[in-house]
């Protein structure tokens, strides 16, 4: 075979990304959205590989800045669009790939590649750890009560066309952003995938719908969703999806959820892609009805591990030393000494006895805050080579707000 694996051309796209969607089953997608992700594409950060001049393998790079504990960002090269042709596949195309992509991420200077995986198994084996968690819901509605805080009733919530007051939503979203790690800055045209509602995939669901909460004429939050209906023997059992829902203080928040919770002639609440300490959960009168459950979301991996280290804070004071092991980014491999605490932090080589030895998945899995070094210890997967350091380096990596990925890409 003879290929060539390069940055995408603007007149190739469209073979590029038909290779993406056919592996993905061949679905064919709505004009709107096409044109959508089309005007999305960085192409100057997009590679293929093409065979005798067909494109047989895709992977774009999309141009975000994370939220890190302590509320800075970083920017963070979002991995997407990834795919290698049914006739290439367990050739090494996604490989060469992925080598082709985290060089690239690094000479542009992003200490961080992130990602959502089709698949959780693809992408450890190139140095991602899964780092956020998200939390789905069915929620019987018909026996689940919510018991809301005081200043709910001061919220007033109303119906808008989504598109309407697409720019305040945003306004909503972007002040959020900050708050919590995971949340991502993105370049203006975003704010339009939430909107993208294609009849083919709505699943007998109704058109989306929103709702804004507004106090004293400010908007503090709105929320998108479909509605099912559904008659079964013992009368309605309508199902509501919820796409989307921002709130900037808890009383807007238990208002949403309050007004979710009481569309008539619905009986479920199903919510996906929340965060995993969403304030609901504290508000309902039967979890388990809720029927609780986790993902994975956003995996992370340190390009330029001192770098990444660097830009967030640690929630206790920390030093220690790490021998990082990083077979694919060999330039992260050896020890690095990690001083900091709230306020900032250093990491540079040394040649000081290791405290803790890890690869870099690890350091990924634990960078937001969302999954304990404690966790990965017990798990075998850190190991701890100086009484203590396993316990003051997990307290300093974690996060007091959960980190969330707010949405898909
Ligand atoms: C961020 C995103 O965009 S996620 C979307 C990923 N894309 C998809 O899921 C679309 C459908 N799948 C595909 O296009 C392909 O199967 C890909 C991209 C997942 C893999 O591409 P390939 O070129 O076959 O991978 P490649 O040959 O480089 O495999 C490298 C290694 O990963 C392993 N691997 C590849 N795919 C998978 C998988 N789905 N599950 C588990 N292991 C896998 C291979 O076995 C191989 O292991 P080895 O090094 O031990 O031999």
């Amino acid at each position: 075979m003879t290929t060539e694996l390069r940055v995408l051309r603007q007149t190739e796209w469209d073979d590029w990304y038909g290779n993406l969607l056919r592996a993905f089953g061949g679905m064919e997608e709505s004009a709107e959205e096409r044109e959508l992700w089309k005007e999305l594409t960085e192409f100057n950060r997009s590679i293929g590989i093409w065979d005798e001049g067909n494109c047989v393998g895709t992977a774009g790079a999309f141009s975000f800045r994370l939220t890190v504990p302590g509320g800075g960002s970083v920017p963070a090269a979002g991995v997407t669009m990834v795919s290698v042709a049914g006739t290439h596949r367990r050739r090494g195309v996604l490989t060469s790939m992925m080598r082709r992509q985290l060089d690239d991420v690094r000479s542009w200077g992003e200490p961080l590649a992130v990602l959502t995986a089709s698949e959780p198994a693809i992408y450890s084996r190139f140095g991602y750890g899964a780092a956020t968690f998200q939390l789905g819901a069915e929620i019987d509605t018909s026996r689940v009560e919510l018991a809301v805080p005081d200043g709910t009733d001061d919220v007033r919530v109303r119906y808008a066309t989504p598109a309407d007051v697409l720019d305040a939503c945003e306004a909503v979203y972007a002040r959020l952003v900050s708050g919590r790690p995971g949340m991502l800055a993105r370049r203006p045209g975003w704010e339009r995938v939430g909107l993208l509602d294609p009849a083919s995939e709505r699943n007998g669901a109704s058109a989306l719908q929103c709702v804004i909460a507004e106090r004293d004429g400010e908007i503090t939050g709105y929320a998108r969703f479909r509605a099912k209906p559904g008659w079964g023997v013992g009368g309605h059992d309508g199902t509501v999806t919820v796409s989307a829902l921002a709130a900037l203080d808890p009383a807007t928040d238990a208002a949403l959820w309050r007004f979710l919770f009481g569309i008539d002639l619905m009986t479920t609440l199903a919510v996906h892609g929340r965060p995993v300490d969403e304030g609901w959960q504290h508000l309902v009168s039967d979890i388990r009805r809720c029927r609780p459950r986790l993902r994975d979301a956003l995996h992370v991996r340190l390009v330029d591990a001192a770098a990444a280290l660097e830009v967030r804070t640690y929630q206790t004071p920390v030093d220690v030393v790490f021998e990082v092991e990083d077979s694919f980014c060999p330039w992260n491999e050896g020890r690095w000494r990690l001083t900091g605490d709230a306020k900032g932090a250093t990491c540079a080589r040394t040649a000081d006895a290791a405290d803790l030895a890890l690869s870099v998945r690890e350091l990924g899995a634990a960078y937001l805050g969302g999954v304990s070094l404690a966790s990965l210890a017990a798990a075998g997967r850190v190991r701890e080579l100086r009484q203590g350091a396993l316990a003051e380096a997990s307290l300093a990596f974690g996060s007091a707000v959960a980190p969330w990925l707010p949405h898909g890409f």
